[in-house]
């Protein structure tokens, strides 16, 4: 019997394969980071070749490293950077460009037209997305008007749209011999494309964006016995394993976290931050800047829905004092950066690099620091980064306060950044809430094999997962609500002062 589940993440900065066992403990995993091109000023894009080869790697590896046959995997799960846009030939297996990323902005002047036209509460309606660069059909749209011969390859079936779980199912089953052109609904509702209540593709959304339908993937639930098709492809396996789940990461993170039930949420610290809290199975539209969303669909059981706070920048501000400011030489230096100084020295950083999303959604916001005097250092800097992180998730949480009237007694965390100490006391501090980080705090990676494995009976019902769950460690708020409130005033002061910086026709 196979005594483990796979699951493969497939993020912005890296892509791992990570193994299972029955009580969600990992067993074995393998990441590799891909390049980040940076071509203008706003454009983001990644190679989507060198993504499928080094994820192909990261399964050969983690399988050997555990010494773990492909035959002892109940099951493979895929989780994704979601919205990032690839297209592709099928005949070839050749993507037509590179992959457009979530934070590239290069789609400004099509989201903005979008609104400025007229269309933007049917998109909100439809979609439960406002008009932005962040979801998927602007950059479908502009690839088909901008990469020689797309649209009339598109238009004889020879151009296949994919969000980067679609790019790796479709290589993994097969590629140009048959590859499953496939994704979930969570990964869909991203788009700008799907109704988010019939769960399909909407043919006015797509008339709207000039999108044909022959490009699309088939939606299906995020866990599901068959839709998927078996990994097949000599490399990496060599041997036949169901695919049987698929969930953009955010929402896999949700179900990492096992927060099933309306009212639970959780917040993600990674190259961005994603707060998502469930709100059940009827879709809940925002009055204050956070989108809806579809956080999963498990087999033909109805769709559960969240609301999504989505903030672009966090992880990649401290890669950016790395690669950019070069003032530490890796991400946990920030750390040690930062105490170096007793607070920020009442500087703000607001990391506005794609303008800011929730609950702003100002694309023509960019990055600022305001409060210099001759006084501050590298350790305020590092400090105000940590802090931006802190009081960014402060602005979704205000905001999903007010839509959902839920107010968390605590804020269960995960993603790269949650190992930065300070950085969580200073989230406690900010939020003047606990902040919570489990035992596995891989929960992106646990949710998409928690996905896989419900499909196959690997795991019984959610109530056996949420039996997996255990804290690891709590912080707890140390600030004087005037200290809180004051330096919040201050956060909101600073953000004025980004907005409105750029022109967007
Ligand atoms: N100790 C740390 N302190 C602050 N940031 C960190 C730390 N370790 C990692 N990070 C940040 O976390 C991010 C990576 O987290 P991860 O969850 O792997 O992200 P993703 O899934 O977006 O690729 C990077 O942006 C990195 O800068
Ligand atoms: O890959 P991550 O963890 O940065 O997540 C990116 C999000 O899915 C973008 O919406």
């Amino acid at each position: 019997m196979a005594d483990f589940v796979g699951a493969i993440d497939q993020g912005t900065t890296s892509s791992r394969f990570m193994i299972f066992d029955h009580d969600g403990n990992e067993v074995a995993r393998h990441q590799l980071e891909h390049t980040q091109i940076l071509p203008r000023p706003g454009w983001v894009e990644h190679d989507p070749v060198e993504i499928w080869e080094r994820t192909n790697v990261t399964i050969q590896t983690a399988t050997r490293t555990a010494g773990i046959a492909p035959s002892d995997l109940a099951a493979i799960g895929i989780t994704n950077q979601r919205e990032t846009t690839v297209v592709w030939d099928p005949r070839t297996g050749q993507p037509y460009c590179n992959a457009i990323v979530w934070q590239d902005t290069r789609t400004d002047t099509i989201a903005s037209a979008l609104e400025r036209d007229g269309h933007g509460d049917l998109i909100r309606r439809r979609a439960g997305l406002p008009p932005a660069t962040y979801f998927s059909g602007g950059k479908v749209r502009w690839i088909l008007e901008n990469v020689p011969g797309v649209r009339e390859a598109a238009e004889r079936g020879h151009a296949l749209f994919g969000t980067t779980d679609c790019w790796v199912l479709w290589n993994l089953t097969g590629g140009p011999s048959g590859g499953i052109h496939a994704t979930d609904v969570t990964n869909a509702s991203r788009t700008m494309l799907m109704d988010l209540e019939t769960l399909d593709w909407d043919e006015e959304l797509l008339e709207l964006f000039g999108i044909p339908r022959a490009m699309l993937p088939k939606i299906n639930p995020s866990s599901h016995p068959e839709a998927f098709g078996q990994a097949r492809t000599t490399r990496p396996l060599r041997t036949a394993v169901p695919i049987t789940g698929v969930l953009g990461d955010q929402q896999a993170a949700t179900v990492g976290q096992v927060c099933f039930a309306p009212g639970e949420a959780k917040n993600t610290y990674g190259t961005g931050n994603f707060l998502l809290l469930n709100t059940g199975t009827q879709p809940v539209r925002s009055e204050h800047g956070l989108i809806t969303t579809v956080c999963y669909r498990f087999g033909d059981s109805p769709a559960v829905y969240a609301l999504e706070g989505s903030i672009a920048v966090t992880g990649s501000a401290v890669q950016w004092l790395r690669d950019q400011m070069r003032t530490i030489r890796d991400a946990a230096e920030s750390e040690t950066l930062a105490l170096t100084v007793e607070d920020s020295g009442g500087i703000y950083f607001v990391p506005a690099f794609s303008g800011l999303f929730a609950p702003y959604w100002r694309s023509d916001a960019r990055g600022a620091i305001v409060g210099l005097a001759r006084y501050h250092t590298n350790g305020h800097l590092a400090r105000a980064t940590l802090e931006a992180i802190c009081y960014q998730s402060r602005d979704v949480v205000e905001a999903m306060f007010q839509d959902s009237g839920v107010h968390l007694d605590v804020l269960k965390v995960d993603g790269g950044v949650t190992a930065n100490d300070l950085c969580m006391q200073t989230q406690a501090d900010i939020l003047g809430v606990p902040v919570s980080r489990p035992v596995v705090a891989e929960t992106t990676a646990l949710g998409a094999a928690y996905a896989a494995g419900l499909a196959t009976g690997f795991w019984r019902d959610t109530d056996e997962l949420r039996a997996h769950w255990h804290e690891s460690k709590r912080w707890y708020p140390r600030w004087s609500e005037q200290r809180r409130a004051e330096g919040y005033a201050g956060w909101q002061k600073a953000v004025q002062r980004t907005l409105d910086w750029v022109e967007v026709p």
